[in-house]
């Protein structure tokens, strides 16, 4: 099938490559020029495991970029995979999604083919029928139900592990208002759904849009009950770890997402609950469990820090940040718990040395006033106090001998000597 793919960033250029993989044609519609040279030269934009190889595979035959909109209407499938940010307010911002469904709109207006859109972006539920319809209407003159039909197919994939997870899917959503848009669908992702483990719910756009937010609320606010259990399990001298793993052996709780600590970061679960509680703002409700789920959440980097002020002087004191990255596996920083940590450290007074193994350069730009070392052996040289926000596989088992004192304050859990400090703090255990 011949499928663009509108924006090349974490999803699009995931999609775009493991379609190709999959058999079809597919052309990247991007507006970074950069990104566009790199994909048409075989090589991948973003880091994911299995992604170059997939690129440098299939570009310059079945896989190509481009920025020019036009593209499109050499294909019968487009999605679209754009940015949908959230203001400063917390609310969900479709100014990037309302722009690509015009410039989309525009390049279908010379074409009578008929033409499926797909909505994989993130967006709340109404708008893909309410808002990214209209425009593609107005632009190209065509009716929605009449030459373009729309549907919604959320993803799922996680950074780290993109290619994997879209082709090894626990579940593929298919949000349609039409049996065509649905067989359609069905036929591009063959390979997928014949896998045994996928499940596939085939359900009206608007529970669609509504199934991602659901996902990610749910995972969230698993998280922040994690934390919540964490906290009260230390108040009681128990190991969270320890309480959590045995009831993850209920099936009903499940054991996976139960890791206790700094909480949730990234680029989905802060502006996805966020835009959910603002939309169901909007709709007259009073969302109070996600409120509770954020405010959980907030409250960990100072509970770390407020450890660490228990046994270290924070004001004028050299302390280690080990870890920036949301989570291990990426230079991702976004909404990182890291970067809450050292606010809260800078604020009292300390003096950081931040490492990573991979996501300094991406912290260094806004954060130009602290140190940052290139080993956590470095990290440490010195140090009055440490702290661990990301779980770093290299952080098990590290040496923290050469601290000026060794008071370690771990948010990840991650395998220490303990008998090797002078002073060891879970924050959930
Ligand atoms: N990153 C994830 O792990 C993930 C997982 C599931 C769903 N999502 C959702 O998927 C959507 C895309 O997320 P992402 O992480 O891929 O975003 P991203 O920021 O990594 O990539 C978006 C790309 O779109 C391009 N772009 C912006 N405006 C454009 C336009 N008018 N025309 C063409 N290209 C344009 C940007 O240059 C960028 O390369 C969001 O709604 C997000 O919530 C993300
Ligand atoms: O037991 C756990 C599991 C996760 N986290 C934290 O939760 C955040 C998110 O982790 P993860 O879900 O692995 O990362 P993402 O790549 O942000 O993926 C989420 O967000 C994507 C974008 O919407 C969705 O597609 C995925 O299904 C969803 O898992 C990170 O800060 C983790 O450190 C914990 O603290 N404890």
């Amino acid at each position: 099938m011949n499928v663009s793919i509108i924006g090349s960033g974490y999803v699009g250029t995931t999609v775009a490559a493991c379609l190709a993989d999959l058999g079809h044609d597919v052309v990247n519609v991007e507006i970074d020029e950069e990104i566009v040279e790199t994909i048409n030269a075989g090589e991948a934009p973003i880091h994911e495991s299995g992604l170059a190889e997939r690129i440098a595979e299939h570009a310059g035959t079945t896989l190509r970029a481009t920025t020019e909109y036009d593209a499109v209407r050499e294909t019968e499938v487009t999605f679209l995979c754009l940015p949908t940010p959230q203001t400063d307010d917390g609310s969900l911002d479709l100014a990037i999604m309302e722009a690509g469904a015009e410039s989309l709109g525009r390049a279908l207006a010379a074409t009578d083919d008929d033409h499926l859109v797909v909505v994989k972006s993130t967006v709340l539920p109404g708008t893909t029928e309410g808002v990214v319809g209209p425009i593609l209407e107005r632009e190209s003159g065509t009716e929605i139900g009449d030459g373009i039909a729309l549907a919604m197919n959320p993803e799922f994939l996680r950074m780290g592990t993109a290619v994997r997870d879209f082709l090894e899917p626990d579940k593929v959503v298919f949000g349609t208002a039409d049996d065509e848009a649905a067989a359609t669908l069905r036929e591009l992702y063959a390979p997928i759904l014949e896998r045994a483990g996928t499940d596939l719910v085939e359900t009206d756009i608007r529970e669609a849009e509504l199934i991602k937010y659901a996902n990610n609320a749910f995972l969230a606010s698993k998280v922040s009950l994690v934390n919540e259990l964490g906290n009260i399990a230390r108040e009681y001298g128990a190991d969270a770890y320890e309480v959590l793993e045995a009831v993850g052996l209920d099936e009903r709780i499940s054991e996976r997402f139960m890791r206790s600590g700094l909480g949730w970061g990234g680029s989905c679960f802060p502006k996805d609950v966020n835009a959910l509680r603002a939309g169901t703002r909007e709709q007259g409700y009073d969302p109070e469990l996600l409120d509770a789920a954020v405010a959980v959440n907030d409250e960990q980097p100072r509970r770390l820090v407020g450890l660490l002020a228990d046994h270290v002087s924070l004001s004028g004191a050299r302390i280690a940040v080990l870890g920036l990255s949301f989570k291990p596996g990426t230079d991702d920083v976004r909404k990182s718990r890291a970067l809450d940590v050292i606010a809260e450290l800078t604020e009292r007074g300390a003096d950081v040395v931040a490492y990573d193994p991979v996501a300094i350069e991406n912290v260094r730009p806004d954060y130009p006033g602290i140190e940052y070392a290139d080993t956590a052996e470095r990290a440490l040289a010195g140090a009055d106090g440490a702290v661990v926000a990301t779980d770093w596989p290299e952080f098990d088992d590290l040496s923290f001998d050469g601290m000026a004192r060794a008071v370690v304050v771990d948010g990840r859990r991650i395998d220490v000597d303990e008998d090797a400090l002078d002073v060891y703090e879970g924050l959930t255990w």
